[in-house]
């Protein structure tokens, strides 16, 4: 019997949501992969619907990382500004086809006096957020910094980038076409996904959290996929081996030429 409580209706995820902007996303596919699908009809998720995946938000000091965490997970803005000290994190709880799926959603201080604690908490992350502020260039200039340190304690061929962009409401659409110009050619150098959003108003929050949460539970059943083929073919290999074949009888043959 499960202790936890049942997932929010508003946090059910039937398909694939779709990315931002076609020219910086980490994939332009209209669904999830079929082999990803058919593991969820089939009930071959493994660890997935157990494991809670770890998701950590980099960026500099202010350009709104908190309150982008807190509108997704708490439908609430606060325009003071208090500095993150060190790390929080927020626990969000999805169904995926159908298959339970928590993310942990890593809060880090931007500010460089807290540095140091906050990058002790970036191993083990499935997903990057490098946050940048569309109104201030210097922060999206420093975000390649920010993925730089966060690959440190990362796999980066493993690990799923978001490059976003907040505070969409503070600037002119003639503004936010430049910056976003910019930002795209960066998403593109980082191979992160591209997008922007607005705490305030709630512009594409949860669409841009759905998308975390959609592909990095895609790459985990993947793994997972991998991981128990690799294991049957370790069986394979075990089972015919019990078989009269030929690698039986060539270390048959093997042991008694050593004998
Ligand atoms: N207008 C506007 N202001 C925002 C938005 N997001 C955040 N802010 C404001 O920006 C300031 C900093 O926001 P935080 O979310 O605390 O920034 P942070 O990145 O977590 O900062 P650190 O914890 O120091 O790294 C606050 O005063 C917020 O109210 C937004 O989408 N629009
Ligand atoms: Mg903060």
């Amino acid at each position: 019997m499960s202790v936890l409580p049942p997932v929010r209706r508003d946090r059910i995820v039937a398909e694939l949501p779709q990315c931002f902007k076609k020219e910086a996303c980490l994939h332009t596919k209209d669904s999830f992969h079929s082999k990803v699908t058919n593991a969820c009809k089939q009930q071959r998720t493994g660890t997935v619907g157990f494991k809670i995946s770890k998701v950590i938000v980099v960026g500099d000091l202010s350009v709104g990382k908190t309150c982008m965490i807190n509108r997704f997970c708490k439908d609430v803005f606060d325009k003071n500004y208090k500095a993150t000290i060190g790390v929080d994190f927020e626990m969000e709880r999805f169904e995926v086809l159908g298959v339970p799926f928590s993310l942990q959603l890593w809060d880090t201080a931007g500010q460089e006096r807290f540095k140091c604690i906050a990058s002790t908490y970036y191993r083990g992350a499935q997903a990057i957020i490098i946050a940048f502020d569309l109104s201030d260039i210097s922060s999206l200039e420093h975000t390649k910094q920010w993925l730089q340190d966060a690959l440190k304690e990362n796999d980066p061929s493993s690990v799923l980038l978001f490059l976003v962009g907040s505070k969409k409401d503070l600037i002119s659409p003639s503004q936010y076409a430049l910056m976003e110009r910019d930002a795209i050619k960066v998403a593109k150098e980082m191979q992160a996904e591209y997008w922007s959003v607005s705490s305030l108003t709630g512009e594409n929050v949860k669409e841009f959290f759905f998308r975390v949460a959609s592909l990095t539970f895609e790459s985990s059943v993947l793994a997972e996929l991998e991981k128990t083929n690799a294991r049957k073919i370790g069986e394979v290999v075990r089972i015919t081996s019990n078989d009269n074949n030929l690698y039986l009888s060539t270390r048959k043959n093997k042991s008694k030429c050593c004998q």
